[in-house]
């Protein structure tokens, strides 16, 4: 079995071209820009380059991009100073603060300072806990563009074994919540879970999340088992040059699942994408204008 490749970068490419659709009849209707704010605090080179193409495509679907670099150093008050100017202007519909943070800030109140409505990471112990209890929320991006991927492969979710490998608050937990609330049985594995191999085996959905290089083997898998790759690893190479790779080790497991995402090209693109579109359904809210149909979860 050869699986079908879930080509990340195609699907966010339509997703992308609709929410320009959407952020162009906002300035033609209501003579309103949506705008995303990033804050990158410290000099982590693979945060830059995430900033850098954020930034580029905010500004390719039409929206106003701000970003702001502060050092490393940077006293948790400046930031919280920041983050409630962000929370106060009218024109930053979105606030994203890159993580991880330098060890000196605390993380959960960094992001709890965030106002709710402009969270468009999904972060905000609001958000997560709308989203654990069935509510709508402003949902994680990552997961989020997991699962649009997972519905146009798998169609309806219900009822489909899924096993998240990971429980971070940005990735595994999340998608676990989403994926529940699809009605999927779910999961959740983690680095205390014993006898992995077995549970991924019995899974119709695996999600690896874990961030170790080709960390789930294909024999692993079920055959035909849709497998999404959330990791983003680079690795050395023997010539000395690097190269992305995920979480599975893909080159067996394509012979085995059904459906796969490829790293990069898969989960990636997707994540930003569904950030402009959380972007784009926050200015719609704080407007009081209907959402967008099919932009978001
Ligand atoms: N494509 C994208 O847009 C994004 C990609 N990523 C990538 O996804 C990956 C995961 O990110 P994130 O969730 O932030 O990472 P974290 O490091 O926060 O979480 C990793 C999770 O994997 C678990 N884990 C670690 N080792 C094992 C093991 N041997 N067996 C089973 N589980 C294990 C950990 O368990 P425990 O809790 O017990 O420690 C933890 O829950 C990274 O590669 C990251 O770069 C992240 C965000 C966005
Ligand atoms: N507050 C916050 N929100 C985040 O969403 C967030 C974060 N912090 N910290 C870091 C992680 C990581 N992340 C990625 C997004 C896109 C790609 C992406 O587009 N990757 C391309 C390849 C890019 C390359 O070549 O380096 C791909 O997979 O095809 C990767 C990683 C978002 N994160």
């Amino acid at each position: 079995m050869t699986a079908r490749i879930i080509d990340g970068k195609a699907f966010a490419a339509v997703l992308l071209e609709s929410v320009a659709e959407h952020v162009s009849h906002l300035k033609q209707t209501q003579g309103i820009t949506p705008g995303l704010a990033v804050v990158l605090v410290g000099e982590d080179p693979a945060s830059q380059v995430y900033v850098r193409s954020k930034g580029q495509r905010t500004v390719e679907v039409g929206m106003h991009s701000y970003e702001y670099r502060l050092p490393a150093d940077t006293l948790e008050a400046e930031l919280l100073a920041l983050i409630e100017q962000l929370n106060l202007d009218p024109s930053v519909n979105g606030i994203l603060v890159q993580l991880p943070l330098p060890q000196h800030l605390d993380e959960a109140l960094v992001i709890n300072a965030i106002d709710p409505s402009k969270d468009v990471d999904g972060f905000h112990i609001s958000n997560a806990g709308l989203l654990a209890t069935g509510q709508r929320a402003m949902v994680p991006c990552t997961p989020l563009g997991c699962l649009m991927m997972l519905r146009e492969y798998c169609g309806n979710l219900a009822g489909l074994h899924a096993v998240v490998i990971g429980r971070s608050n940005i990735v595994g937990k999340p998608m676990a919540q989403l994926l529940l609330n699809e009605s999927c049985t779910v999961t959740v594995a983690h680095s205390r879970t014993r006898n992995l191999p077995d549970f991924v085996n019995g899974a119709d959905i695996v999600v690896a999340a874990v961030g170790r290089p080709l960390f789930v083997k294909g024999e692993w898998l079920k055959t035909g088992a849709t497998v999404i790759d959330v990791g983003i690893n680079r690795i050395e190479q023997g010539d000395g040059t690097t190269r992305l790779v995920g979480d599975v080790d893909y080159d067996a497991a394509k012979d085995i699942a059904g459906a796969i995402t490829p790293v990069p090209g898969g989960v990636g693109p997707m994540t930003i994408a569904c950030l402009l579109a959380n972007t784009v359904a926050a200015c719609c809210r704080v407007h009081f204008l209907p959402e967008p149909a099919g932009l978001t979860a």
